[in-house]
């Protein structure tokens, strides 16, 4: 971490228990995430080449990009798993680059992940009150914390109903198919209550019938808050995300419109030409 970064984290903890509860965000922010000019180096090798990425409230974006490109890398420099070699990362208008990954989760921002975190000796409603646990233990203080467990259930029932697992309610998490377990993940991730949201490759490996039910169970879990995803699948791409980012060599290359970036030349010479061509060819 550079010294730019342990000043931000100092003055984090100067800050204390003001900092925001998670649903809460400061309305004057026009973006609720911006990255700027953001490098990530490994050793001397340039991995993300002066992205820049400034997202709206409610929106929802896809990144897409070629294999390596950089997309996984970007996702774990929001959500603070990597420290940036320099830039900006600004959640409601304030740095969270240089934070620890709880605490920007307690700011407002969660994350899943590409490989499964689930409890699955756990029941699903369990694995959801865990879920909804620890973001409570994140924001609160012990005593608030003590004083608001009743909450914990009414929270899990609304997020069990949400993701329309109610009746697999009692199921251990390692008997639901792999959709559903897909469905719990997203659960687990919106569950302490996040504005912003980061969902990586969140129907990979599913069939075509499960990812379109999905794309909808997306778009109701995630309404009125922002969506940022890394995935692989047009389909998906095009049926959910406001704006694609394109992501080559460590660059956003295009950020606009599904229309604007289809129809981008530089876009589809770098990426998109032939990986519509690899889909049309596929589904032929
Ligand atoms: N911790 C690390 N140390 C060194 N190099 C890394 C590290 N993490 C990622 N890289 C490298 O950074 C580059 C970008 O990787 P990243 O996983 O972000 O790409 P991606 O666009 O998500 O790829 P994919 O679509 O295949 O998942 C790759 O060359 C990868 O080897």
């Amino acid at each position: 971490m550079g010294r730019g970064a342990g000043r931000h984290r100092e003055r984090d903890q100067a800050e204390g228990d003001a900092v925001n509860a998670p649903t809460q965000s400061p309305s004057s922010a026009p973006y609720a995430l911006e990255l700027l000019d953001a490098y990530k180096r490994f050793g001397k090798t340039e991995i993300i080449r002066g992205a820049t990425l400034q997202v709206k409230p409610g929106e929802r974006v896809a990144i897409i990009g070629p294999n390596g490109a950089g997309k996984s890398t970007l996702f774990n420099l929001i959500s603070g798993r990597f420290g940036l070699s320099s830039g900006e990362i600004r959640l409601h208008g304030q740095r969270i680059d240089g934070l620890a990954p709880y605490e920007i989760n307690r700011r407002g921002l969660s994350r899943s992940f590409q490989v499964s975190n689930l409890f699955t000796r756990l029941s699903v409603f369990e694995n959801l009150r865990c879920a909804v646990l620890w973001s409570m233990k994140q924001r609160y203080s012990f005593w608030r914390f003590l004083a608001d467990l009743h909450e914990v259930n009414d929270r899990a029932e609304e997020v069990l109903e949400m993701i329309k697992l109610d009746r697999r309610r009692d199921q251990l998490a390692m008997n639901l198919t792999y959709a559903e377990q897909r469905a719990l993940e997203i659960g687990i991730t919106i569950a302490g209550g996040s504005s912003v949201i980061l969902l990586d490759e969140p129907t990979a490996g599913m069939s075509k019938s499960e990812t379109k039910r999905f794309i909808q169970l997306i778009r109701e879990v995630t309404e009125g808050k922002t969506l940022l995803t890394v995935e692989h699948d047009m389909g998906v791409v095009f049926g959910l995300a406001d704006r694609i980012a394109v992501v080559v060599y460590g660059e956003v290359i295009a950020f606009d419109t599904p229309e604007a970036v289809r129809a981008n030349a530089k876009v589809q010479e770098a990426y998109l030409g032939s990986v519509l061509a690899e889909t049309q060819a596929a589904g032929a």
